[in-house]
C-alpha cells in the first residue's frame, strides 16, 4: 500500500501494491518546478524556452513519450488510479495540480492578491528560476497539509484561471514528459490541451455526493457539508472558467466511478492501456 506522504503524490491508499513508490524520488514527487531541470539537457531547453524559444527549436518533440492522460474533477480518484498503473505499467507519474497548488500557496505565503495576475505570473517566473539556480524547491517545502488547505483550496481555483500561468505550467508538463519514454499525468486538461495526441486518455468523474465521501474519508475531514461545498465549488470553476475549463477530451474514455471500486476502476483503465499498445516492460 502507498503510505502518506508529503510530497503530495501517496496520500491515498491504492488497493494496488505500490512498490516504487518513494517521497524521495524526484520522479515521483510531482514537483515538476524541481525535478524538471534536474536533467542537465532539460535545464538547457527550459532556459532557452523561457527566452522565447520553444521545445520544437531544440528538436525536442513533446509527443515523443507514450503519455497516458487522466482529468476530471476534484476527487474523482486521479491519483490514486494513476498511481496504480505507474506501478502495473513502470510509467513516471506527475500530478500537475500540484503545481497550481504550490503557485496559490505561494500567491497566500506572500499576500499577493488572487486577482492580481501579472503579479502572480511573475511569482511563477521567480519561482521558475529559482528552481533552475537553486535546490529550494524540494518536495519538502511543501507539506500536503499546506498545499491542500482550504484557503489553497479556494485561491487555486483563482490562481488556475490565469491564462498566462497555464501556459507555463503546460510546456513545463510537456518538458517534464519529453525527459521521459512513458508517463501518466493527470490533472484537468491534459488530455484536452496539454497533450491532445496522446494515445490513452482518461476522463475519472463520479457522484459529488460519492466523491465528498471518500474524500472526509480519506482526510479524516470532520464537515462532510464542507468538503462537499468545496467539490461543488471547484468543480463549477474548473469547469467554466474561460482558460483550458475542464471537459472531456473527444476522445477521452469517460468511466463514472459512482457505484465502481477502485480496483474495476483500475482494472478497467489498465485493459485500455493494453489495448492501445502500452505494454509492461
Ligand atoms: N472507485 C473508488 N472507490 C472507492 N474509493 C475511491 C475510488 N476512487 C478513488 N477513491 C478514493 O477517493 C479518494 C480520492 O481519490 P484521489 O485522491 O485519487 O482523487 P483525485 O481525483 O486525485 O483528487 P484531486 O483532484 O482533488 O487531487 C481516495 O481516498 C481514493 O482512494
Ligand atoms: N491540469 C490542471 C490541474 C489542476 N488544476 C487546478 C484545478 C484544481 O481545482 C486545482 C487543484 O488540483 P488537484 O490537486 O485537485 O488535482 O488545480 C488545473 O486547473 N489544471
Amino acid at each position: 500500500m502507498a503510505e502518506p506522504s508529503d510530497s503530495g503524490v501517496a496520500r491515498s491508499r491504492s488497493v494496488v501494491q505500490v512498490n516504487r513508490l518513494n517521497a524521495g524520488e524526484p520522479q515521483y514527487c510531482g514537483n515538476f518546478f524541481l525535478v524538471t531541470f534536474a536533467p542537465e539537457q532539460n535545464r538547457r531547453i527550459a532556459r532557452n524556452y523561457f527566452a522565447g524559444e520553444t521545445m520544437s527549436d531544440h528538436g525536442v518533440s513533446p509527443m515523443s513519450p507514450v503519455v497516458v492522460t487522466v482529468d476530471g474533477p476534484a476527487a474523482a480518484g486521479k491519483t490514486t488510479t494513476c498511481l496504480a498503473l505507474a506501478d502495473i505499467f513502470q510509467m513516471e507519474y506527475l500530478e500537475s495540480g500540484r503545481s497550481y497548488r504550490i503557485l496559490a500557496l505561494e500567491v497566500l505565503q506572500r499576500g499577493i492578491a488572487t486577482d492580481d495576475h501579472p503579479a502572480i505570473v511573475a511569482l511563477c517566473d521567480d519561482l521558475i528560476e529559482e528552481s533552475r539556480t537553486s535546490g529550494l524547491l524540494t518536495a519538502g517545502r511543501y507539506t500536503s497539509q499546506d498545499l491542500r488547505s482550504s484557503a489553497v483550496n479556494v485561491a487555486v481555483s483563482a490562481v488556475s484561471g490565469i491564462a498566462e500561468l497555464r501556459r507555463r505550467v503546460t510546456e513545463l508538463v510537456r518538458i517534464w514528459a519529453g525527459g521521459h519514454t512513458r508517463c501518466v499525468v493527470e490533472g484537468r486538461d491534459i488530455g484536452t490541451v496539454v497533450f491532445p495526441s496522446a494515445p490513452v486518455k482518461f476522463y475519472l468523474t463520479a457522484a459529488p455526493e460519492v466523491r465528498a465521501d471518500r474524500r472526509v474519508a480519506q482526510e479524516g475531514a470532520s464537515s462532510y457539508e464542507e468538503v462537499l461545498e468545496d467539490v461543488i465549488r471547484r468543480d463549477r470553476a474548473d469547469m467554466s472558467r474561460a482558460a483550458s475549463p475542464l471537459v472531456p477530451a473527444d476522445d477521452a474514455v469517460t468511466i463514472d466511478t459512482t457505484e465502481l471500486s477502485l480496483a474495476q476502476v483500475v482494472e478497467h483503465m489498465a485493459s485500455v492501456c493494453r489495448s492501445r499498445g502500452v505494454a509492461i516492460p
